[in-house]
């Protein structure tokens, strides 16, 4: 009776046949997985039934992988697989088809929306142990990568080339988890997002299939030979296959690097500064706001002495002279807008410490309350509608009285409103997310800049797109995924 006395987090059978019936079909795969694949891991006491050498029971590893970086919390994995190459991730899917169990690509983890979270029994596929670079090409500035490989793994990598990849989420993602949530971060105002910086991807759908979206090895920088097949799978968060590997843009290093903060009396003093350096197409590196609330939680948790005022945290790159340049200008925009002298970051130390601690701002916003659930918002509007969607989160955050605070990827018209959430204030934290998605949505914009839609924003999807548009997204998935197998519950409900 060792099936019975499992216990399955948050999921209500109704009567025990189907009960039986999962556990039957839950055994047959892990068994079939377990002959096929170097490294499975089965939840509910399954594993001493399949006694395969590479097969382990552990609630640690299927609780790892139910969650992300989010508050999203639903169930455990059912089976967590450790694919080692692509033909196995092609006989994992055309398994999990064969027994019609969902299928969750699982990349570092990092994500904000709770994209790896089961929403019903299903497989998660950890997809780390297929991390190799290859076929880097110095004279064209591109590479491809697998998906265990993180962003600062190839940049470790890349150090010695003159090359670089600048898209920085801040979280040390996987490049291919990155490309599926459509990540960007703090370098996309001056070298773009995943979707300008991805040339073509290696993808298994869900029947196992393995093919490339521009087709086996192209990497031209552009193309117009039929559907961009690679941009409709940057952003699909794991809905239609699995990306096995990613062909990279590269950049070239700057010769110079500069970084410094500026501090305002207002949040809109610093807005309407990083509107103005945008209307003067300065072509600054990064361009991030922090407000009050976010400059406490740096200076506590990064032990940082900034005054507790609103910030841009600013670099530049280029030769000396067009660095130059753009400080000047910048400079003069803030002074008149009543920003502080620039306080520069003088050693690499001090710009890895200034860099770390904005990468680290949601951790130092959850230290705020240890133990505590935050939330994120991501809304995204054109730049000239930046100051009025800020001063309508701010407004609103305020009338709540809640917790929390306002940073944003200003250069991109991108803005976090995040909060703090007590064990009473659900309701009120979720209309408050929901009146910011909106309101960005009303200007023009999206309530999602680079998180992803995953389980929260699934209802603004369809108000942001429109009902006709969204049924055709619906259509597209289906041919991808017939059987809807690939990470349902996301995107779409
Ligand atoms: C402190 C901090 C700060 C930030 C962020 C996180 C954290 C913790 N993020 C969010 C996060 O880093 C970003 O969403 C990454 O792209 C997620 O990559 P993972 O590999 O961790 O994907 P993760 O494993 O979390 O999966 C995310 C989604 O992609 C799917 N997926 C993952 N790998 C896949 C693959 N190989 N094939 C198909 N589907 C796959 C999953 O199924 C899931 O739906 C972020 N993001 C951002 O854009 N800008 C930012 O500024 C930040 N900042
Ligand atoms: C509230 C921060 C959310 C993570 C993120 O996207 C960032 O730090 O930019
Ligand atoms: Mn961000």
């Amino acid at each position: 009776m060792l099936l019975f006395t499992t216990k399955i987090v948050g999921w209500k059978f109704q009567s025990l046949k189907p009960l039986l019936s999962y556990y039957k079909n839950t055994y047959c795969l892990a068994r079939a997985l377990s002959v096929n694949v170097n490294v499975v891991e089965v939840e509910n006491g399954l594993a001493s039934i399949v006694g395969s050498k590479y097969v382990a029971t552990s609630h640690a590893i299927c609780e790892q992988h139910s969650h992300d970086e989010s508050y999203h919390r639903h169930l455990l994995p059912s089976i967590v697989v450790w694919p080692q190459s692509v033909g196995e991730v092609s006989e994992v899917a055309k398994l999990c088809t064969a027994h019609k169990m969902p299928m969750i690509p699982f990349g570092t983890g990092t994500g904000m929306e709770g994209g790896v979270a089961p929403m019903g029994p299903s497989v998660s596929i950890n997809l780390t142990k297929l991390n190799e670079i290859t076929d880097l090409h110095l004279d064209d500035f591109d590479v491809k990568a697998q998906p265990g490989v993180t962003r600062k793994q190839l940049n470790y990598d890349l150090r010695s080339t003159g090359l670089w990849f600048p898209v920085d989420p801040g979280s040390d993602a996987s490049l291919c988890g990155m490309a599926a949530t459509g990540a960007s971060g703090t370098n996309a105002v001056r070298y773009g997002t995943m979707k300008q910086n991805v040339l073509n991807l290696q993808v298994v759908l869900a029947d196992g299939t393995i093919l490339h979206t521009a087709g086996e090895k192209r990497r031209c920088k552009k193309s117009s030979a039929g559907y961009n097949l690679t941009e409709l799978f940057i952003g699909s968060e794991g809905t239609l296959g699995f990306i096995t590997s990613a062909t990279l843009r590269l950049h070239g290093q700057p010769e110079m690097t500069k970084s410094a903060v500026c501090s305002f009396p207002t949040i809109m003093d610093a807005v309407n500064t990083a509107m103005q350096i945008l209307q003067c197409s300065i072509p600054i590196a990064r361009i991030e706001l922090l407000d009050e609330t976010s400059i406490k939680a740096v200076n506590n948790y990064s032990h940082l002495t900034h005054p507790e005022m609103p910030h841009l945290f600013l670099e530049f790159h280029g030769s000396a002279a067009s660095t130059g340049e753009q400080v000047d200008q910048t400079a003069e925009i803030a002074g008149l807008n009543s920003g502080s002298e620039f306080k520069w970051a003088e050693t690499q130390e001090e710009h890895n410490h200034l860099w770390q601690a904005r990468h680290d701002l949601w951790y130092a916003v959850k230290a705020f309350k240890p133990g505590s659930t935050a939330i994120s918002t991501d809304a995204c509007v054109p730049v000239s509608a930046l100051a009025e969607a800020i001063s309508h989160s701010a407004a609103l955050l305020d009338e709540s009285g809640l917790i929390g605070g306002i940073l944003g990827h200003v250069g991109d018209g991108n803005y976090h409103c995040f909060v703090i959430v007590e064990d009473d204030q659900a309701k009120l934290v979720e209309s408050l997310t929901k009146a910011i998605g909106k309101k960005a949505i009303e200007l023009g914009g999206t309530c999602t800049g680079e998180h992803g839609i995953g389980i929260g924003k699934r209802p603004l999807l369809k108000e942001e797109v429109g009902e006709k548009t969204l049924k055709l997204m619906k259509a597209i998935k289906c041919s991808f995924d017939p059987l809807g197998l690939m990470n349902p519950g996301k995107v779409f409900s």
